[in-house]
């Protein structure tokens, strides 16, 4: 077990249609294979066994599974490479060669080898709340995870819909910074936090009237 000393930085990776390599097929393996399948990646995994529900996404054309155990020279071609077999030694390899391509990687089994760790995730439509504990306390993230996601009520689902709604049908600036800040914690936002969705729709017609007047695109 080592010891993880520097601070993690937090990104939201965009994996559409990217290539990622798995190397493991367990338990492990099947939580970040639909996270990873979530996020739109062409997923390979390489593994001599699978879970049934890894079986069942392979079956279904959803992955593409290599019934081996890994073999140098695996990662090319991958934008990222994860690795969750139970032999550690096979997950060092893994990792050093991902490492001499320039490649990102993960290993589910040693934090200090990790070029990214992954965070607990809890989603809400187009929310995400992901908790890291940098690979001091994977279990505390979960548990954190669980209890901050029952912050995010339904209105700010509908909030962050209707902010990016309004993105992309308005013109970038200060008018529609601070439409889109009050929406939040203004006066907008007092309104939908009530559930008066019906008041807040109501004053953004009226809003947005005056919008199309003053020569502004709607
Ligand atoms: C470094 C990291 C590398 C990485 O995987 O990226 C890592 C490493 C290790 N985890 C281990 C154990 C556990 N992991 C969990 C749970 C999760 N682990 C996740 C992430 C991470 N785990 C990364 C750091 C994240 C951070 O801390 O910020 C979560 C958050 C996300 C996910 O996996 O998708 C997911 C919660 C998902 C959810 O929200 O439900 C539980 C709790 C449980 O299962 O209930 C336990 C048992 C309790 C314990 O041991 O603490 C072991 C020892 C294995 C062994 O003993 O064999 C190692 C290896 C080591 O530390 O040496
Ligand atoms: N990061 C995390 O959150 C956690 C990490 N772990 C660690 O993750 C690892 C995997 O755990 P589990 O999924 O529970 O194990 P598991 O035993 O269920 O699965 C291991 C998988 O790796 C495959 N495999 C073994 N050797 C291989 C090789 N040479 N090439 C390709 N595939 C190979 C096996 O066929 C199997 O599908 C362990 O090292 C464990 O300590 C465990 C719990 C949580």
């Amino acid at each position: 077990m080592s010891t993880v000393t520097a601070i993690d930085y937090p990104v939201s990776l965009r994996l559409e249609g990217r290539r990622v390599l798995l190397v493991g097929g367990g338990t492990v393996a099947e939580g970040r294979a639909l996270a990873l399948l979530d996020a739109g990646a062409r997923l390979h995994v390489i593994s001599p066994t699978l879970t049934d529900t890894l079986q069942r996404l392979a079956t279904a054309g959803r992955l593409e599974w290599e019934s081996r155990t890994y073999r140098p020279g695996d990662t090319r071609g991958h934008a990222l490479v994860l690795s969750a077999t139970d032999d550690a030694e096979v997950n060092q390899h893994l990792v050093a060669e991902a490492r001499a391509s320039g490649l990102w990687v993960n290993t589910a089994d040693e934090p200090e080898l990790c070029d990214f760790t992954l965070p607990s995730v809890e989603r809400r439509g187009p929310i995400t709340l992901a908790i890291s504990t940098g690979g001091h306390a994977p279990a505390l993230a979960r548990h954190l995870r669980r209890e901050l996601g029952d912050h995010i009520a339904s209105h700010h689902v509908w909030l962050a819909r209707l902010s990016g709604w309004l993105r992309r049908h308005l013109p970038r600036g200060p008018q529609r910074q601070l439409l889109l800040k009050r929406l939040v914690d203004g006066d907008l936002g007092a309104l939908l936090a009530r559930g008066e969705r019906g008041a807040v729709f109501t004053r953004l017609r009226s809003e947005l009237k005056t919008w199309k007047s003053s020569g502004e695109p709607t």
